[in-house]
């Protein structure tokens, strides 16, 4: 039996040594082989601050997220400030709905006969005479209606694919021709917006509801067609129940909330796929030209199904359900790959069926305003960007510790663990929109072409950088252990070997049943050179160390710690936080990541998303601490269930100069 090791290498003296851990996965011929092991379920309360019910719209339990007034004000202005810079045309199509309700129907653009679903469709662009506001139940088209009508649809409707290109006979357009194109047809393109991967629980708790919550307020286009893929046995109906605890109405808005409600689960189709993703996707290509028309329609596929399945879903879909008049985009969910060697081969498989622009690979944490405020707040301001080196700051520290166990994510976390789950994308990701230069623009290309940069230059990581964890059993779970090594703790010292941050440590700390859910990056400045207050400060410089905090959870906000001086006689200093927090400033709940960044596919801005080259980065950073770790056997070190996680993290963080600044 191979001895466990510490991560520095070191033999294991911790009680879990003496269990026999099979390594869980490994990559072989091409494909990922992964045996799933059980973990405990941990039951918790655990409550994230974008989940709080706005309002609830029917009995059934719901947690719904709010997004209201002020904050989905600053949005929109954002959005038409970014306007010039997307990609796509998103917010142009309401720009567009408005002109083309302005010119009379053409006459040639109208079929000469409509199936009722394609009535329907056009009906919904009638009804876009009407302004939004004003839709009402009467307006609205019943889901009896569509039922009744969807059951008729026959495979003869198939657009023949073009087999010389992977794209179809369209590929991913231009933006600006096609818009040209529309202006000549007098008509917006319509958009099918298709879930595969429906009856999961990432869709129906998170894609559904952000669907929903854009197409409530306004950031659809009328003619949107939602649909849901599986391999049940459902019907439309069966869906729209099944989601429809989860949707909810924006609080200042919910005077036609029940019409709205109405007409997005009229929009909403269930298609049972099968077996074959071959036929099921040609089935859904059936369906969606139904509901389309036959006119210029836009689609977006979004692969919430398990990693095992992804490519074959993908491959199915290229060749038989992209969009024929308007581009195709697919969403696909981390994690990218297994390791390297899995990661590029996905990236192959997908670029053979699919240009680089149409992937869009989706972390929900880089659509929270913490990730846009760290470009927002040092390019848009003067007083950060000069800081913004290794000459005024001496470490940053980016945090991210869940009060939740696995839980439900037990299904694909355990062949994963918290490296591939969370510290690739969302940890690699923060730091390199934290650490990049300065882009030429705000584009997406402009963007991922400085990312990349700085993911290319942080040193690969040896197990002595890193703290790999586990919680132990929990109170809820019965003294189940885990029997794999999967962590649920990570911590690591990274460097960026560039000049602007030669020498800086970048700690990270990401974990599970930890004892307060936080999410935050915290930049720690130098202390003050020839301090004229030391004696003031005191012999605890580190109290004294002004922080800039920028905070996802528990309540967002930007703090800034700075010395004051106390009021009153004498000079005593106090190290105090100048506070902008979101809730006492903005009246407002802040939306869900995944409407922001379904918003972004749907412009076409792809900021936010992992380019391949930026993927096969971040695996260039992981995959030999990864091998070590694997090809060791080395445990993790034990927590307690919502405690402060291991004390390694501490050690680490002393041998790299720093102190954790979220205890
Ligand atoms: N849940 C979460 O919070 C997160 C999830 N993810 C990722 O999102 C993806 C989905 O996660 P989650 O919703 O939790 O998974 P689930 O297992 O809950 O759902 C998977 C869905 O995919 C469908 N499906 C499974 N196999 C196939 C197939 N071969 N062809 C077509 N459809 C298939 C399933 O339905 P049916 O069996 O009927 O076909 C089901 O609807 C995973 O890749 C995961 O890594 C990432 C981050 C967070
Ligand atoms: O992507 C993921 O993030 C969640 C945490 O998300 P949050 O929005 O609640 O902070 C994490 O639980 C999950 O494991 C991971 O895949």
């Amino acid at each position: 039996m191979a001895f466990l090791l510490t991560p520095t290498g070191k033999p294991l003296t911790h009680s879990s040594v003496g269990r026999s851990f099979p390594v869980s996965s490994n990559f072989r011929n091409g494909s990922m082989v992964l045996s799933y092991r059980k973990l405990p379920p941990v039951v918790c309360s655990c409550s994230t601050s974008s989940m709080d019910s706005c309002f609830f719209l029917s009995s059934v339990a719901n947690f719904s997220r709010g997004f209201c007034g002020l904050r989905l004000w600053i949005l929109q202005k954002l959005k038409l400030i970014n306007h010039e810079r997307k990609q796509g045309y998103g917010m142009k199509y309401k720009e567009l709905v408005v002109q083309a309700k302005d010119r009379a129907p053409d006459p040639l653009e109208t079929p000469v006969s409509l199936s009722s679903e394609e009535a329907i469709n056009e009906g919904v662009s009638a009804r876009g005479l009407l302004k939004e506001t004003t839709l009402s139940n009467e307006h609205a088209v019943s889901i009896e209606e569509v039922s009744s009508s969807s059951s008729q649809v026959s495979a003869s409707s198939v657009i023949p694919d073009n087999p010389d290109s992977p794209l179809g006979s369209h590929s991913a357009t231009l933006p600006m021709d096609y818009f040209n194109y529309i202006s000549k047809s007098n008509r917006v393109p319509s958009l099918s917006i298709a879930v595969i991967g429906a009856t999961g629980e990432l869709a129906r708790s998170k894609v559904f509801p952000a669907l929903f919550a854009l197409y409530y307020s306004g950031f659809l286009p009328e003619n949107v067609g939602i649909f849901g893929y599986s391999r049940k046995e459902m019907t439309d109906e069966d869906l729209r129940s099944m989601i429809l605890g989860n949707l909810t109405c924006r609080v200042d808005e919910q005077q036609n909330c029940g019409a709205k409600l109405d007409a997005f689960l009229s929009r909403t189709f269930y298609l049972n796929g099968g077996y074959d993703n071959q036929e099921g996707m040609t089935k859904l290509n059936s369906r969606m030209v139904h509901i389309e028309g036959d006119y210029e329609a836009n689609r977006i596929f979004y692969l919430s199904v398990p990693q095992e399945a992804l490519l074959e879903v993908a491959t199915s879909l290229a060749g038989n359900a992209q969009a024929r008049r308007g581009w195709t985009r697919i969403i696909i969910e981390k994690p990218f790959g297994f390791n390297m060697l899995s990661s590029s081969h996905l990236t192959q498989s997908l670029q053979s069926k699919y240009e680089e622009n149409q992937i869009y690979r989706i972390d929900h944490l880089l659509g929270k305003d913490l990730i846009e405020n760290l470009t927002v707040l040092r390019f848009s301001n003067l007083v950060f960007e000069p800081l913004w080196s290794r000459t005024y700051i001496r470490n940053v520290q980016v945090i991210l510790s869940e009060e939740c166990g696995v839980g439900t994510k037990g299904r694909y976390f355990d062949g994963y663990g918290i490296l591939r789950d969370i510290i690739h994308s969302h940890v690699l990701q923060t730091i390199a929109l934290f650490a990049m230069e300065p882009p030429v623009s705000l584009s997406g290309e402009d963007i991922r072409n400085e990312k990349v940069k700085v993911l290319r230059s942080i040193r690969k990581l040896e197990l002595d950088d890193i703290v790999l964890g586990q919680y132990k059993n929990s109170t809820t779970d019965n003294n189940v252990y885990f029997d794999s090594l999967t962590p649920t703790f990570f911590a690591a010292a990274l460097y960026i070997d560039n000049p602007r941050w030669d020498g800086v440590p970048f700690l990270v700390k990401a974990g599970m049943g930890l004892i307060k859910h936080r999410g935050e990056i915290r930049i720690q400045f130098h202390n003050v050179p020839g301090n004229l207050y030391r004696e003031s400060v005191g012999h605890n410089v580190d109290l004294a160390t002004n922080e800039l905090i920028l905070r996802d959870a528990p309540d967002e906000a930007i703090l800034v710690k700075v010395n004051n001086k106390v009021p009153g006689l004498g000079l005593q200093l106090d190290p105090s936080e100048l506070n902008l927090l979101y809730k006492d400033k903005y009246n407002v709940d802040v939306p869900d990541s995944y409407e922001h960044l379904l918003l972004d596919v749907i412009d076409g801005d792809n900021h936010l998303f992992m380019r391949s080259d930026e993927v096969e980065a971040a695996w260039k950073v992981l995959n030999p601490v990864l091998e070590e770790i694997e090809k060791n056997r080395v445990a993790p070190e034990l927590y307690e269930f919502g405690g402060r996680g291991p004390t390694g993290a501490y050690y680490l963080g002393a041998r790299h100069g720093v102190r954790w600044a979220d205890d």
